[in-house]
């Protein structure tokens, strides 16, 4: 069962009525018992401070007041809005959230299956009113998997829901979601995502590897305003395989894709022994990297940036971010999380937008 509740697709993609820079992102709640309704408080709350780009919340109002109260903010600063457009007008004076009722009232820390659709609503509302021309980017607060797997979603993440949704909202444009963890320290995408380690080997393929490579040059032209962007490739087996002692997926399937992008003028280098290449000076060779899975990448990001690391959706018609932490429940509406990745996210999200309007623009 895929859960998709079903809010009309937009008939009208008039020109919004304000610019791309004034439009608000649209700011999902994620799970609401994990840290991101705090979080999305605590932006609110620092948006002069940090220079934060206008957002509007898809979250419950109740839920969102209770969060306020307990950390001495007066409740009647949630303001409920009907319309994203609107949400940029009172955003330097309250929070505005668009209305996505819970099943039941959240608890921090126990996430509850019943208020899955709502998780899952608040994405989709989300992704619906960028479609739309009422809010320029998607920035998520953490969902939990597990979570919403109970609650029927097929989808492995974010990621996969976002492309789904892309095709559903955008029909005809090009869409092929790729996560790109970024920080000023290192950019790096996991070529294989949510799925076992047994199965990585077997998930390798040319194809994929082109593909991702060709979407993840793309976006750092497009997004990171990268004019020759330089991508590394990590070996899948220790060593890169030693050549050939130690795995044959370096030799048989990574080289042959790292050769045939570089026919197409790309500036790809690679299969790179995975374990020396994200130490300072090998990190100043490239301006992203293409891990083969999920650890490989990520754990290298997540030591070196944890507190302003994001992630972003790249390949798809829409910029979205996500903090790069997940929902933390053993800390949720203890007042100890802090909101520094969904700041980050904030921001790129500001920056990517800005740089797609200019260039549709020119
Ligand atoms: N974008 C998303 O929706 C993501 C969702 N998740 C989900 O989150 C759930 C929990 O995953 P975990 O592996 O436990 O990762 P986690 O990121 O939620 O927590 C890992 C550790 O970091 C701490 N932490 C996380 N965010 C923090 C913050 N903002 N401030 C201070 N400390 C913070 C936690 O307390 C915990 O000790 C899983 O269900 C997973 O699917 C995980 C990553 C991303
Ligand atoms: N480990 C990264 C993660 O879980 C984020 O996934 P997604 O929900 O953004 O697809």
């Amino acid at each position: 069962m895929t859960l998709t509740p079903k809010s009309p697709a937009p008939q009208n993609r008039a020109p919004p009525k304000l610019s791309p820079h004034t439009l608000p992102m649209a700011l999902t709640m994620g799970d609401a018992a994990g840290i991101g309704p705090e979080l999305a408080l605590q932006a609110w709350k620092d948006r002069f401070h940090d220079r934060l780009p206008k957002f509007v919340l898809y979250a419950d109002v109740d839920m969102m007041r209770a969060v306020a109260r307990s950390a001495g903010v007066d409740g009647s600063l949630i303001v409920p809005v009907t319309d994203a457009l609107a949400a940029a007008k009172v955003f330097d004076d309250a929070l505005p959230v668009i209305p996505i009722p819970l099943a039941e009232p959240a608890t921090p820390g126990a996430p509850t299956v019943a208020n899955g659709p709502a998780t899952i609503l608040a994405i989709r509302r989300a992704v619906a009113d960028v479609a739309a021309g009422r809010a320029s980017a998607v920035v998520t607060n953490p969902i939990a998997k597990s979570v919403l797997y109970g609650a029927g979603f097929e989808f492995p993440g974010h990621t996969e829901y976002l492309g789904a949704l892309a095709a559903e909202f955008w029909p005809g444009e090009p869409s092929a979601p790729v996560m790109m963890l970024a920080s000023s320290e290192l950019r790096v995408v996991p070529l294989t995502i949510h799925v076992p380690l047994k199965d990585v080997p077997s998930l390798l393929t040319f194809d994929k590897i082109v593909e991702t490579a060709r979407i993840m040059a793309a976006s750092l032209k497009r997004d990171f305003g990268i004019p020759n962007p330089r991508i590394a490739v990590a070996g899948l087996n220790p060593h890169a395989g030693e050549d050939g002692a130690l795995g044959s997926e370096d030799a048989e399937i990574i080289r042959p894709a790292v050769e045939a992008l570089r026919a197409e003028g790309l500036d790809v280098t690679g299969p790179h022994a995975a374990d020396t290449m994200f130490h300072e000076a090998a990190r100043k060779t490239y301006d992203a990297a293409l891990a083969m899975y999920h650890d490989q990448g990520l754990i290298p990001i997540k030591t070196l940036s944890f507190d302003e690391g994001v992630n972003a959706t790249i390949g798809l018609p829409f910029v979205r971010t996500s903090p790069d932490h997940g929902t933390a429940f053993a800390i949720a509406g203890k007042g100890l999380a802090s909101a520094a990745s969904l700041k980050a996210a904030l921001k790129l999200a500001g920056e990517m937008s800005a740089r797609r309007s200019l260039a549709s623009a020119s």
